[in-house]
């Protein structure tokens, strides 16, 4: 008997392009949400997007609320839930980096309220995926939550974020390459369930990223609209599989890792970036894809080296010979890889 069945979640409304912040509220009065919107955002992106968004929202007939969080933490997410249950409103807008969307995201998730993400850098794939990830202490926390009901994404907005953040997205994107193989690995070896779709999506979002590296420059609007394009397609794929699994294998990990070992030292996109060209090598050796993503990440001006991140040799080789441990994810890390293999695949690779 056939018993299988499926719940795909994703966004309603996706508006990218020049200029399209003006159609916040269009984009959301599309939804039929009702009640009062609360916008969450962060100092630089308030300024940027989040009054403009605000002005636009009272505009829609209830008088928004506003508040701005200061960093990316657990006690932030508590103080925007306290906000919501004092005032009661109907649905939350995130404006800013990944920083506000997460927060927005997870405070949504906790009350039960939908969300809107609108991105003022294209920073990684969690502006429009339905996961959050909060530093705690010491440790990360990656916590499914709901993917964004609406994204609003200006090019030209985006275009004029620092490029260096532009990048990161890129490399998050580029990292697919290693996460679909790491899941086909996952699923010949342990049996985890594998989409076929959402694989060849992720994968085929990488490649058309890559055969456009070139022309990816600063401040061209071109450019922030081809990689907020491939995040969208991304998100899309981790909703068709429910799992962050299509864009993040053992290269996300060795990040994660980093980000506890060298807090607040490189942007996300950036170490899975680095990530992405050992994890390659460990996957296929010195003729595999290493090559192609090295010179993909250093085209569009991403770090390929632990200097270039600001980390040093032992930070790296910590991290990738506990990466691990970080949770329940097979790759092609298996049950750890010795010290000594790490530093051959960090040189081998040029990492360090
Ligand atoms: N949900 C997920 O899957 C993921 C979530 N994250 C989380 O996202 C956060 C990191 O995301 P980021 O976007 O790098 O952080 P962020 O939101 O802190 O933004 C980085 C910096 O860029 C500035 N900025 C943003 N837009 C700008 C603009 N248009 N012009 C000038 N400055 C601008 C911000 O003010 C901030 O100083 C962390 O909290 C991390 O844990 C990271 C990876 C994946
Ligand atoms: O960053 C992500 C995908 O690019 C999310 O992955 P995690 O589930 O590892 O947090
Ligand atoms: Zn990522």
């Amino acid at each position: 008997m056939f018993e299988k069945s499926t719940w795909i979640r994703l966004p309603r409304n996706v508006v990218v392009g020049h200029g399209v912040l003006d159609q916040t509220g269009e984009a959301i009065s599309d939804l039929h949400l009702g009640g009062t919107p609360l916008v969450v955002t962060s100092p630089t992106p308030r300024e940027v997007a989040g009054d403009r968004v605000h002005r636009e929202l009272a505009e829609l007939g209830e008088t928004p609320e506003m508040v701005i969080v200061e960093e990316a933490s657990f006690d932030e997410i508590e103080r925007v839930i306290d906000v919501v249950e004092e005032m009661n409103p109907g649905y939350l807008v995130g404006v800013g980096g990944g920083k506000a969307i997460d927060i927005a995201k997870m405070a949504a998730a906790d009350q039960g309220l939908g969300f809107v993400s609108v991105p003022t850098a294209a920073s990684h794939d969690g502006i429009v995926s339905g996961r959050g990830s909060v530093p705690d202490g010491g440790n990360r926390h990656s916590v499914a939550a709901d993917p964004p009901l609406a994204v609003v994404a200006d090019t030209e907005i985006l275009a004029d974020a620092p490029w260096r953040l532009t990048t990161a997205g890129c490399a998050d994107i580029i990292s697919n390459y290693t996460a679909v193989r790491d899941w086909q690995l996952a699923n010949r070896l342990q049996n985890t369930e594998y989409s076929r779709y959402a694989g060849a999506l992720s994968r085929m979002t990488a490649e058309m990223l890559v055969e456009n590296a070139d022309s990816l420059k600063p401040g061209l609007e071109q450019s922030a609209w081809v990689v907020v394009k491939a995040l969208v397609s991304s998100g899309v794929a981790m909703s068709i599989a429910d799992s962050s699994r299509p864009a993040s294998g053992a290269e996300h990990l060795f990040s994660h890792q980093l980000d506890r070992l060298a807090p607040g030292e490189a942007l996300h996109g950036h170490q899975v970036g680095v990530g992405s060209i050992l994890t390659a090598y460990l996957q296929d050796g010195e003729h595999g894809e290493f090559q192609n993503i090295r010179s993909a990440l250093a085209t569009i001006g991403a770090p390929t080296t632990a200097e270039e991140l600001g980390i040093d040799e032992d930070t790296v080789l910590e991290a990738l010979t506990t990466a691990h441990e970080i949770r329940d994810r097979y790759t092609i890390l298996g049950n750890g890889i010795d010290r000594d293999a790490a530093r051959e695949a960090a040189t081998a690779t040029g990492v360090l």
